[in-house]
């Protein structure tokens, strides 16, 4: 199943710079390991803002909200999950 996932990161203004390196750092990691598993599929940044749009593919919702949640900026971020179905006039044949 494919999901558009959008997040917004809100750090504390206060948090230590060497803080917020380290759960960056983290989050990096874990997301090029979802991309090599090809569960995260997109991930792109919203020009302008600390937000990226994203989508998954995951087999279900619980997997997406298990994925999701172990994000180690998901405690500072605001996410919006949208399913995504095939549109008849694509022309990509896996956009499934
Ligand atoms: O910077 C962001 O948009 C948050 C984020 C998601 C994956 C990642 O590496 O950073």
């Amino acid at each position: 199943m494919l999901f558009k996932v959008e997040m917004k990161v809100n750090l504390p203004h206060g948090m230590p710079a060497e803080v917020a390196a380290e759960i960056k750092a983290r989050e990096k990691a874990y997301a090029q390991e979802l991309q090599n598993q090809g569960k995260w599929r997109h991930l792109w940044r919203v020009a302008g803002s600390y937000a990226n749009v994203s989508i998954f593919d995951v087999a279900d919702n619980t997997e997406l909200q298990e994925l999701i949640s172990a994000l180690p900026l998901f405690p500072y971020m605001d996410i919006s999950v949208a399913p995504l179905c095939r549109h008849p006039s694509s022309i990509h044949e896996d956009d499934s």
